[in-house]
Order: C-alpha cells, then sequence, then structure tokens
C-alpha cells in the first residue's frame, strides 16, 4: 500500500527462489480483484505504510485484517507460509497473526530504546527450532543482515509470554555481535528482549522480522569484510528454504 517499500527487494529474492511471485496491492484484495487463497505465500514487505501515522503498521494492519484477516487466518492453517519484514512484522503484529488466534495479542513493536531511527547492517544468528529453516540454516554461522526501523523493539505481554517465545524455539533469529555472542546495543539495534530479531508464531509459518533478508540476497550486498571472509547472504538461504518449503506444500 501506500509507503511500502522493499517490495521489488522482495520479489526479486522469490522469484530467484524459484517462486512466481506477483505485486498485489490492498485496494486489489479490497475490491475482491484478487483472492489470496490462490497462493501459497505471503509476503508483507517493510516500509512506512501510511506514514508510519498513528503507530507503523496499524492502518496497514486494519485494512488488511477487514478485507482479508480470515483468509489470511485461513493460508496460516494449511501451513503456508505467511511473513512481514520489518514493517511487514509490525502489521503482522498489529493484525494479531502472531498468536493462536487474532484477537490475543501476544507482542508488540515499540520505538527503539535509543529512541533513533536504526539503519545500518547488523549481525544475526539462526536460533529457532522450526521446521521451515531447521537443518537450512546453520546454527554456528553469525549473518551479516541490514536493519532500518524506529519501532522495531519487541514487547511481549507478560514474562511468561516471552518464555514461552524463547523455550519453544519461536525466537528464530537472534541479533548477536561478531564472536556470535548476546550482546547490548549497538549490536543489539532496538532494545528487544533475548536479542530477538525475528519470531514464528504460534504457527511456525507465520514469520516476523524486524531485519531484512530481502536486502541482504546477493553476495555483492555483504560488506568489503563479509566479502573477504566469504560469508553468505542470509537472505539467500532463507527464501531458497521458505521456497522448498513451499513447494512441497
Ligand atoms: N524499513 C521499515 O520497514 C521501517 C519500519 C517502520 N516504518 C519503522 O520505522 O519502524
Amino acid at each position: 500500500m501506500e509507503g511500502t517499500n522493499n517490495d521489488t527487494e522482495a520479489l526479486r529474492s522469490l522469484r530467484e527462489s524459484n517462486l512466481d511471485p506477483s505485486y498485489v496491492h490492498i485496494h486489489e484484495i479490497e475490491k475482491n480483484k484478487v483472492d489470496l487463497e490462490d497462493f501459497q505465500v505471503l509476503f508483507i514487505p517493510g516500509g512506512f505504510s501510511a506514514g508510519d501515522y498513528v503507530r507503523a503498521g496499524i492502518i496497514f494492519a486494519i485494512r488488511l485484517k477487514t478485507a482479508a484477516g480470515k483468509k489470511i487466518e485461513g493460508m496460516i492453517e494449511q501451513g503456508k507460509p505467511v511473513l512481514g519484514t520489518c514493517n511487514g512484522f509490525q502489521v503482522l503484529s498489529e493484525m494479531g497473526l502472531t498468536s493462536s488466534d487474532m484477537d490475543k495479542r501476544e507482542l508488540a513493536l515499540d520505538v527503539n530504546e535509543s529512541g533513533k531511527f536504526e539503519c545500518r547492517t547488523v549481525l544475526v544468528k539462526y536460533s529457532g527450532r522450526n521446521k521451515i529453516f531447521d537443518g537450512k540454516i546453520p546454527r554456528d554461522q553469525v549473518f551479516e543482515i541490514p536493519v532500518a526501523h524506529k519501532e522495531g523493539r519487541i514487547r511481549f505481554t507478560s514474562e511468561s509470554v516471552e518464555k514461552e517465545y524463547v523455550e519453544n524455539g519461536r525466537a528464530i533469529f537472534t541479533y548477536v555481535d561478531p564472536e556470535g555472542k548476546i550482546s547490548g546495543y549497538p549490536w543489539n539495534p532496538n532494545g528487544s528482549p533475548d536479542n530477538i530479531a525475528g519470531i514464528s508464531g504460534h504457527y511456525d509459518n507465520v514469520l516476523g522480522l524486524m531485519p531484512h533478508p530481502e536486502r541482504m540476497f546477493y553476495r555483492y550486498q555483504l560488506s568489503t569484510k563479509g566479502k573477504r571472509e566469504n560469508s553468505v547472504p542470509v537472505g539467500k538461504i532463507f527464501f531458497g528454504a521458505i521456497s522448498d518449503y513451499a513447494r512441497r506444500l
């Protein structure tokens, strides 16, 4: 919708991962010109939908929930990957899609602890237990990935919900330092508890990430250091795993 960005990077990443993606505008969903049930994967891109007014992602979330909330719940129940990065994660969270039913919120994305828009490369590790990524994303590897957000600090509704996420492998990506250890700012760019960078929902095919795997798909997107150390662009593995999983559905 208006204010979306990263849609081109997302479309390219999905296409180069052997999927056949289409751009869908919120108007097409609202006017029933597109049926989300025809798709195997739903990717909600980042950006500044509706100018981040009220709260990042909420206007997009209300519109999408009103137009296709039940359809998206149906996709999730069928095991189809429903993912959002950055503003897309904010939309997923505002829609309540990370929990077992949409009326029950488990988390929200608050303003970064620094109070600033954090736009730079950070480091993450795969720390999840997830049917899409287990065995595909190596656990001991530190990956470079860009972040660009002001509202990325995860706030769980309670400590027990946070514990539930961490203990059940739902904290799929964790911010780390160059040694692969949990560290504070600037390694954790927003102050999220347990350094959580990305989560899977109650259904583990629902994926919300603050960093942008769609902006780290090609080798040339790595830093000079990353290229020298022969790092792997994490987006390539991430979207490859989603594609392998979705094509088997
Ligand atoms: N890159 C993005 O998607 C930005 C997310 C959101 N607009 C924020 O600043 O928090």
